[in-house]
């Protein structure tokens, strides 16, 4: 991924944050896209609120930057209820843990990103929480030291991680909903980069905001991400609207390739088609000549490849298409192996 666009990158400034916050749709109908896992949780949080009941654990699923912690915060606006938000990471005690699940109101949400990386022994303590709304907590210590139950609020724990393959099976089943988000289509992310330009009002032609978008690999964080560095360009090399002219030149310093796809993306074709002939390849050796997990490419970068086109699912592994060999310029054939 490109570092500067990268949310996990040193170089990603808290100003970048607070704009990603400000361009955040807060309701359903500010939120473009992914029409069956809304429609599925509109249905779900109306039945909820008709019960008066919290609504039911769900699970985010999905590629980084489409919209899980956006779609997290949605549900709570529209359940009307608080939400407190930590990291699978960060919550490293079941006692820190117990803090939150016992401070929550009524019907709250409580958040849980990256869940995937809750360690065990938390883990193991939220069960009994999302189930029966029960935990047990440590009083006192030494020779006094007991542990009472305590009836928590009802409350649903919305969960979210890039890496649905890490989470434990009895986790993935306290799970009422699960949803998988998909790569967005470049009409749906011209609509968000055109919302977007709105909101930090900033003129952009139709075919500008295309051009975005065609190159944001399917993902509304990379959009946003290049519209505010396009606007860069516009304000300082230009007359501060964009069109298309300035687009493509901001496009083109910025280095973004032709359709959005990042270094890991074109390594991994490059690969294939260098090391392996084109494939078929295993999923473990690509990896290993990649230097990548293989679960991060096949949770983050493969179906992105294959979603455009570029790489296909073989029952004896991953082979890249004709498209993939004329996007990186090579000729396919045994005798053009590139570098071998
Ligand atoms: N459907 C959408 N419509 C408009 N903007 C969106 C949409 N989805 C995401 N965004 C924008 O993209 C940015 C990234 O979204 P979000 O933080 O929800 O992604 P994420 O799936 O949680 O990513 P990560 O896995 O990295 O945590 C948000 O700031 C939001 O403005
Ligand atoms: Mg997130």
């Amino acid at each position: 991924m490109n570092e500067n666009l990268d949310p996990s990158n040193d170089n990603y400034s808290s100003e970048e944050r607070d704009l990603e916050k400000k361009l955040r749709p807060l309701s359903f109908d500010d939120f473009t896209g992914q029409d069956q896992v809304l429609e599925n949780l509109l249905i779900f949080v109306k039945a909820a609120n008709l019960r008066d009941e919290a609504l039911d654990h769900t699970l985010f699923h999905g590629p980084p930057g489409l919209g899980k912690t956006t779609l997290a915060h949605i549900l709570a606006n529209e359940l009307d209820v608080g939400i407190k938000v930590t990291s699978g990471p960060v919550l490293d005690k079941p006692g820190d843990l117990a803090g939150l699940l016992t401070n929550l109101e009524d019907r709250d949400v409580l958040f849980i990103d990256e869940i995937h990386r809750l360690s065990p022994i938390v883990e193991e303590y939220l069960y009994s929480a999302m189930e029966d709304y029960k935990i047990d907590i440590m009083i006192e210590s030494g020779p006094n030291a007991r542990t009472v139950q305590i009836n928590l609020n009802p409350f649903t724990l919305v969960g979210a991680t890039t890496r649905s393959g890490l989470l434990t099976a009895p986790m993935r089943a306290r799970f009422g909903i699960s949803s998988r988000l998909q790569y967005y289509k470049t009409d749906l992310l011209t609509s968000i980069v055109q919302r977007s330009a709105t909101i930090l009002k900033v003129p952009i032609t139709m075919e500008a905001a295309i051009e975005i978008a065609g190159r944001s690999r399917g993902t509304p964080r990379i959009a946003n991400a290049l519209l505010r560095r396009v606007r860069d360009f516009a304000q300082i090399k230009g007359n501060g609207n964009i069109d298309i002219k300035i687009a493509k030149f901001a496009l083109e310093a910025l280095n973004v390739d032709a359709h959005g796809l990042d270094e890991m993306d074109n390594k991994i074709l490059s690969t294939i088609i260098e090391k392996f002939k084109g494939g078929p390849v295993g999923i473990t050796t690509l990896a290993t000549a990649v230097s990548e997990s293989s679960e991060t490419i096949e949770e983050v970068y493969e179906p992105f490849l294959i979603q455009q086109g570029f790489i296909m699912r073989t029952p004896r592994g991953r082979e890249v298409t004709e498209q993939a060999y004329k996007h990186l310029g090579k000729i396919k054939g045994p005798t053009q192996g590139g570098l071998f």
